[in-house]
């Protein structure tokens, strides 16, 4: 049977340099739409997107990714991992970089012309990387993840540093690929990205607070955004 769940974790539990950076979380992100991870700095998003992209070593739980434990060879090509260090070689062309990747993942031998176009870096299909600004070079991060057309994109603060205009069309495509099917997990620590999700989870100090729609979360606070209906549930954790 198909599982209605992108992702489902129970008693999450991780511990980095001695530290438990993540306390028994339980969360269940539903498929074909965009959940937004916000918290602050250090509270633990990169940890938990590791978990799920599974190259984190857990202590205690399970995390399920599109209904297999999490890192099975199985998911290879159905999930789509954006770090927040650029993950492409700065001394090959755009187009270099793609082709190369969609070789390995055995993607179509047109999905580099398309990804770059998605992306909006046509035009730059011939710059090496190292030469284009640190935005652009983002966009080619998130074109490789965008390569086979993964079910899964987990995208680990994709708009960061980007001006207001590129950042509004990050989040039309976001939107367009999750129109398409595609379940996106998306983090930021700018709490006024979250309105453009259809889920939030949000975090700090390594444990969910809420786990809700953005219009729920400030119904049940009586907050009017979503930076206030974060201190409002951490007031009442208190
Ligand atoms: N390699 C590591 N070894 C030990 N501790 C680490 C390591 N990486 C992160 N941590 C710790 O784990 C905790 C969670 O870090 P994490 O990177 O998941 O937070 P984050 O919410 O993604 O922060 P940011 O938004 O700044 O990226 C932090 O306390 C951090 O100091």
């Amino acid at each position: 049977m198909m599982n209605s769940s992108a992702v489902l974790a129970a008693g999450l539990t991780v511990e980095r340099g001695g530290h438990t950076v993540l306390h028994g979380l339980d969360l269940d992100i539903p498929r074909g739409a965009i959940t937004g991870l916000l918290g602050p700095s250090g509270c633990g998003k990169t940890t938990l997107l590791r978990s799920i992209v599974g190259v984190q070593r857990i202590a205690a739980g399970r995390v399920e990714v599109l209904g297999v434990p999490a890192g099975s060879a199985a998911l290879r090509d159905k999930v789509g991992y954006v770090t927040q260090a650029p993950s492409v070689y700065g001394d090959l062309s755009v187009t270099e970089n793609l082709v190369y990747f969609a070789a390995v993942l055995g993607a179509p031998r047109q999905d580099p012309a398309r990804v770059i176009a998605q992306v909006g870096l046509g035009g730059h299909e011939h710059d090496t990387v190292d030469r284009l600004s640190g935005g652009q070079r983002a966009r080619v991060s998130l074109a490789a993840a965008l390569l086979g057309h993964p079910e899964l994109l987990v995208l680990d603060e994709p708009t960061v540093g980007l001006d207001p205009v590129l950042r509004q069309d990050l989040w039309r495509l976001f939107r367009g690929l999750a129109d398409d099917g595609a379940t996106l997990l998306v983090s930021s620590h700018v709490m006024d990205e979250a309105t453009r999700c259809d889920k939030l989870l949000l975090m700090r100090d390594g444990r969910l607070l809420a786990h809700d729609t953005p219009e729920a979360l400030l119904s049940t606070t009586g907050t009017a955004d979503i930076d206030s209906a974060f201190l409002s549930l951490v007031e009442a954790g208190r």
